[in-house]
């Protein structure tokens, strides 16, 4: 169980609207909302409220099939997409679907269980993914013209061109003896392993993200139409902090199933990531030397803070290890220079 709800309190995000160009009004709210929150949202989006409803069902056929049946996609089998109950906590479950060519990789998993209604779905998260792909090459030139005149243009081609994008269908289903006022973590408190994330959550409502002075959680409340765009450590690092990934996560509320989208907008494993100067500024220091990113990737998955809490560490997490580590390996460096003398 975690905290009392009466006390969380609801945060209101600005919504960039997709279908005006940027006025100056909205582009400092938006980057005051990234500075501060890592999080804004995003209305005429241009996905059809239908294509969720249908993903969502299909999904549910999907999730509704025995363990056994899931399992075949799951940690254990050679596909590997199917994230069971009990592995980020008892009450999520998620499936991945992984880009360029979401259709097969769609297939690759769905042939596997389902009988019928396979190559619908597929094609249906092919286009999600496609759509996808296009909104968050958009959005992240619009986050570019954030950081200053024409970095759009100056960082876009050198640093984004070769990003790559995922997604994964999330069910969150509560305990049936959840009660009034209970709250279950149906995600733990995390930072996202992505450059932006987009995510389309139900109207159940549920994620929340910590807000720095306090450490209090404040609720992302859904609206029709809008989908939430998060900054991942990915882009805090190459941005030097001008964009914050913000901790967060997920609760329950209510005794009903949740769904959610979330689709990871990541740089290519092999990208050595560093801020540009012009991007650091001259007053300002550099806050992380060059890592390169499947680094920072295998420091994630590899560490566990506690049961249930995988996804805890961050970019920062990372940095100070491998500052410990080089200051080790220096000091053995050191001893067996002088072991030598
Ligand atoms: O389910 C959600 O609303 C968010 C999920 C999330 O934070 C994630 O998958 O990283
Ligand atoms: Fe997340």
């Amino acid at each position: 169980m975690v905290s009392n709800s009466s006390l969380d309190t609801t945060l209101n995000l600005p919504s960039l609207d997709l279908s005006k160009p940027l006025q100056p009004s909205s582009l400092s709210s938006l980057s005051e909302a990234c500075h501060q929150w890592g999080f804004f949202n995003i209305v005429n989006h241009g996905i059809s409220r239908g294509l969720y409803e249908n993903i969502h069902s299909f999904s549910n056929q999907l999730f509704d099939l025995p363990s056994e049946t899931k399992l075949q996609l799951g940690p254990c089998s050679s596909i590997k997409t199917y994230t069971p109950h009990f592995i980020a906590s008892p009450f999520f479950e998620s499936f991945r679907v992984s880009g360029p060519d979401f259709r097969s990789s769609a297939r690759d998993s769905v042939d596997v269980i389902f009988d019928e209604n396979s190559r619908e779905f597929s094609e249906m998260l092919e286009e999600y993914g496609k759509k996808m792909t296009e909104l968050s090459k958009k959005i992240m030139k619009i986050m570019l013209t954030i950081l200053g005149d024409e970095f759009d243009t100056r960082f876009y081609d050198c640093d984004f061109k070769n990003c790559h994008g995922y997604m994964r269908i999330n069910r969150y289903s509560p305990p049936n003896n959840l009660e009034d006022q209970e709250t279950v973590e149906g995600l733990g408190m995390h930072t996202d392993m992505s450059c932006i994330t987009i995510v389309y959550q139900d109207e159940t409502g549920g994620l929340q993200v910590k807000s720095k002075e306090e450490g209090r959680w404040m609720d992302i409340v859904p609206s029709e139409g809008t989908l939430i765009v998060n900054i991942g450590d990915l882009l805090q690092a190459w941005s030097n902090d001008n964009f914050i990934s913000s901790e967060h996560r997920v609760v329950l509320k209510k005794p009903l199933n949740r769904f959610s989208i979330a689709f990871f907008w990541c740089f290519e494993d092999e990208k050595v990531i560093s801020a540009p100067n012009d991007v650091v500024g001259n007053e300002n220091v550099r806050l992380y030397e060059p890592f390169v990113c499947l680094d920072y990737l295998k420091f994630r998955e590899s560490n566990e803070v506690g049961k249930f809490e995988k996804v805890g560490f961050t970019v920062k997490d990372f940095i100070a290890h491998n500052t410990k580590n080089s200051v080790s390996e220096n000091n053995l460096q050191i001893n067996i220079q002088s072991r030598a003398e």
